[in-house]
């Protein structure tokens, strides 16, 4: 039985009140699901600071392939570890954008992830025109395979379907289409990784994903939890889609 995971991605934002936000986050009760907030970098040491003894996690946003180097503005996993990060957000579709990231990048940043302890968050999703062109599951499975590497598990792995035209736009996929993706993604893990080790790898969804939707989109049987943005710098909001989870 897999647990259900509530996962905040706070990309660049987060000053001022996060540690009260973080609290109030961290004082969530619930029965079934796991609680991440993944802060920008400079909050991390105190975001873990906040979540110590309290069953609120902490992640990073990327990390570097390499655990050391002459490599200027990058993190490793290793740093993220050292701050207090048990998880790191990789391959989202704005640091595919904005960073050239490829898959093959993004499998070397996740074998980092692993070695230093993380578990890994791997993004994938489809762009409106690969939506609308009628390729969004070759485009999320060829993802799939060349952003994970070979030793995926349940303990070290996390897979999130972000559908890029989704992110921030308040635009949600039809339930639907959200449940074909999902079973396709399982259905892949699976055969790649065999029965017990692709049934326990989680699949979250991403893409404007609040309150008022959170409980339709927790129903589709595939879907593992979310990976939150804008809603979750908000704790009351946060809160009522960790409340959904729990629920669903
Ligand atoms: O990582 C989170 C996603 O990009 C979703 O962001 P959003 O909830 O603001 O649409």
């Amino acid at each position: 039985m897999r647990r259900k995971l509530a996962a905040g991605n706070w990309k660049m934002n987060g000053l001022g009140t996060a540690q009260d936000e973080l609290r109030a986050i961290a004082a969530t009760p619930t029965r079934q699901t796991d609680l991440l907030i993944c802060p920008p970098s400079t909050l991390l040491e105190r975001a873990a600071i906040v979540a110590s003894d309290t069953p609120l996690e902490i992640g990073g946003q990327d990390c570097h392939a390499n655990p050391t180097g002459a490599h200027t503005g990058d993190i490793s996993a290793e740093m993220l570890a050292d701050c207090g990060a048990s998880y790191v957000i990789l391959g989202h579709s704005e640091r595919r954008t904005d960073h050239n990231e490829s898959n093959a990048q993004v499998a070397a940043k996740t074998l980092a992830a692993w070695t230093s302890g993380l578990t890994a968050v791997v993004c994938l999703g489809e762009s409106l025109k690969e939506r609308q062109s009628g390729q969004t599951l070759d485009v999320i499975t060829a993802q799939l395979a060349g952003s994970l590497p070979d030793g995926a598990t349940g303990e070290n792995t996390v897979v999130a379907y972000e559908p890029i035209w989704a992110i921030g736009t308040g635009l949600v996929p039809e339930i639907a289409q959200i449940d074909e993706v999902h079973t396709i993604l399982r259905a892949e893990l699976v055969k790649r990784f065999g029965v017990m080790t692709g049934d326990a790898i989680r699949l979250l969804y991403g893409g404007s994903v609040k309150p008022d939707n959170a409980a339709e989109i927790f129903a589709v049987p595939n879907v593992d939890g979310a990976l939150v943005g804008g809603a979750s710098l908000k704790s009351h909001d946060f809160k009522a889609i960790i409340d959904a989870l729990d629920a669903s």
